[in-house]
């Protein structure tokens, strides 16, 4: 469990308190600069600020990072590919911190090779691959250092904007695997941009406003007034076949 006390840093989020539990998947929305990504950053470690963070019961500011690498991986925003390398190469040194490429590596990206589209993406160079494929690779090299199978003590899996220049096939199939990591028993947090498949997906919305939580719950807890105040969009809520779909007026 990912236990978050009072947490603020500087004037870009908080105070901020909540839990994040093993087995679900929490989608975080909000308008541009609402705090996502630094909440993200703080959770996995990356930033210090006032009040608390703990992973099972561990304060985030007593672990070195080295250490952290085991227990968490994330998914940062606007990675800048190292030039020169090729899809395969990119993996690989994602799988550095896990003890390179074993068995358990080698399986586990023939589990994601369909559902990221990877086998037409190892053998080319990075520089020539588009934004998405790009992306693709990224999302396998995080999901691969906290699989079970690979990295047993992995507990944590953070992505901010995993979906940014997905096309739809692959923004949906990455959410089913967040959903997949979560089952596995992963505690999974990411950020995105679209409130309905936020709605459809996560187990748990978490809401930023200016650095705050605006809301805080199940997706029902995301309604018209809440999308109102918050993104200042009129939207209608439809409601069929136990989906729940918000339509920009
Ligand atoms: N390194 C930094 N130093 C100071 N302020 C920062 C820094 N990075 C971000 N900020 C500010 O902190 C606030 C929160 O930014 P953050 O990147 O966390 O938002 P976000 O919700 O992830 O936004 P987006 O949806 O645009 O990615 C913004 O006001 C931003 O300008």
């Amino acid at each position: 469990m990912l236990l978050i006390e009072q947490f603020a840093l500087s004037n870009r989020v908080g105070p901020i308190s909540g839990k994040f539990s093993p087995g679900r998947l929490t989608l975080l929305i909000g308008p541009n600069g609402s705090g996502k990504s630094s909440l993200l950053g703080a959770m996995a470690g990356l930033y210090q600020g006032a009040g608390e963070i703990t992973l099972q019961g561990e304060r985030l500011s007593d672990v070195s990072t080295h250490e952290l690498a085991r227990y968490r991986a994330m998914l940062a925003q606007d990675t800048v590919l190292p030039h020169g390398l090729l899809g395969y190469e990119l993996l690989a040194l994602g799988a550095e911190p896990v003890g390179g490429v074993t068995e358990a590596v080698c399986l586990t990206l023939s589990k994601l090779a369909e559902p990221l589209g990877l086998n037409s993406l190892y053998q080319r160079q990075l520089n020539t691959l588009s934004g998405g494929e790009q992306q693709r690779l990224l999302i396998a090299s995080t999901l691969l250092q906290v699989d079970p199978s690979v990295n047993p003590e992995g507990k944590l899996l953070l992505l901010d904007e995993p979906l940014a220049g997905l096309d739809w096939h692959h923004q949906l199939a990455t959410l089913r695997l967040l959903r997949e990591y979560a089952e596995l028993g992963l505690t999974v947090v990411a950020s995105i941009h679209d409130i309905n498949l936020a709605c459809q997906y996560a187990d748990d919305i978490w809401c930023l406003h200016q650095g705050i939580l605006a809301a805080q719950g199940p997706p029902e807890v995301i309604t018209p007034e809440l999308i109102a105040q918050v993104f200042e969009v009129k939207v209608r809520l439809i409601e069929q076949e136990g989906y729940r779909l918000l339509l920009a007026e």
